[in-house]
């Protein structure tokens, strides 16, 4: 970075640094009273239930035998291997639990500690996903690593509540970028917390975790998925303070947009995302990056925002290696071009609104008349493309 403009973008490039040091991931444990922790459950053609304040090994024992093996998802077909996965679950159709994480507290107190604060003060949904139950039979249950599918594109990450019964291992071990934490909540639970507290952990989808193995006791937890809400916060709260780093990259931006020498003919400032996201398409088979809008996460949240607050125009664009080096970035992912194409670059351009950002310098010379095209655009990079 030593150019005029890489040294004026310098602060924002930090800004997002120092906002990506927020963890993609929070945890804790959450008192509830033991009403809302009582379950019912299946059991053949019976219904049993545990008061899981107080629940007794023989009844844990009966959760577990009521249970099926645990497959995991993967290419898009439901697995069962007990190298990979070894525990009991439960489908939401066989058990039923007071316990209600919006009621709570504990949907705000999710949204408050893993979102950005955001200007539109979006909703977060917790749906109920599966109950999985880690005993100590056999070698122990485990769940190796893995990152949870995303079903649809407005859900963004999951939620682990772990019920308060007696365990040893197990801890949930999550990375991500380079980092990692575990969450152990057998130890949580063993410090004399009251029998009415749950343990937590959510995170983003694009987090990888493990739950390691079970070593003693039971360790039972209901997962949910993380969604956005289609409709806003019904109430109209304070505007949420912002962090020192987000209002960091607010003010770095508003000072180069100030600048008179920065982009006095207008220009792209290009950020590579931080988190993985999912595609989804309507009924015709067309992807439409704009709804993904909506459900940025982490540092890609925190530009979206300022660049909306300040005024400029902010879209998402997916960038294809066309042709041996040949950047295309286009305002869609490519489908359907499964016909033999001559002019990759120039099909990119035509059909889905893709612009050449960069031509190897080794084609530069002899494509020049190519490389011109009107439509050829650069952009500044703030942040890395990410591969
Ligand atoms: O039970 C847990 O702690 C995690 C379960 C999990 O990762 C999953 O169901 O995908
Ligand atoms: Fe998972």
């Amino acid at each position: 970075m030593s150019s005029p403009l890489n040294v004026l973008l310098k602060p924002l490039a930090d800004a997002v640094k120092e906002c990506g040091k927020k963890a993609p991931w929070c945890s804790g444990t959450w008192d509830v009273s033991p009403d809302d922790l009582k379950l019912y459950f299946d059991y053949g053609t019976d219904i049993r239930s545990i008061q899981f304040a107080n629940a007794t090994e023989a009844q844990l024992d009966e959760l577990v035998r009521a249970c099926q093996p645990a497959t995991f998802g993967a290419n898009q077909e439901d697995v069962l291997d007990e190298n990979y996965r070894k525990a009991g679950k439960m489908d939401l159709s066989h058990f039923s639990i007071n316990f209600n994480p919006e009621r709570l507290g504990l949907a705000l107190e999710v949204k408050s500690r893993l979102l950005v604060p955001d200007a539109d003060e979006r909703s977060i949904k917790l749906e109920p996903y599966k109950l999985n139950v880690y005993d100590y039979t056999g070698k122990g249950s485990f769940f190796k690593a893995h990152k949870d599918t995303p079903r649809g594109e407005k859900m963004f990450g999951s939620v682990v509540v772990v019920l308060p019964t007696a365990h040893e291992g197990g801890g949930l071990l999550l990375r991500h970028d380079g980092s990692e934490m575990v969450f152990d909540s057998g130890k949580e639970f063993a410090v004399g917390k009251p029998p009415g507290a749950i343990a937590f952990v959510a995170f983003y989808s694009d987090v990888e975790h493990e739950v390691q193995q079970v070593t003693s006791g039971h360790r039972v937890t209901i997962t949910y998925n993380l969604y956005f809400a289609d409709e806003r916060e019904a109430l109209v709260l304070a505007p949420a303070a912002l962090t020192p780093a987000v209002d960091q990259f607010s003010v770095s931006l508003k000072n180069i947009l100030a600048n008179p020498e920065f982009f006095s003919k207008g220009g792209l400032l290009g950020f590579g995302l931080k988190h993985q996201y999912p595609l989804s398409s309507d009924k015709r088979g067309n992807f439409d990056l704009k709804n993904l809008l909506t459900c940025l996460k982490g540092e890609d949240a925190v530009i979206l925002r300022a660049c909306k607050e300040h005024g400029l125009t902010a879209s998402l664009k997916i960038i294809y290696d066309a042709n041996d080096g040949w950047l295309v970035m286009c305002d869609r992912p490519v489908v359907g071009l499964s016909y033999q194409v001559d002019d990759l670059v120039g099909d990119l351009a035509s059909d889905f609104g893709g612009v050449c950002i960069w031509v190897p310098p080794s084609d530069a010379e002899y494509y020049q008349e190519q490389a011109a095209r009107e439509w050829r655009k650069t952009v500044k990079w703030v942040t890395p493309m990410q591969a």
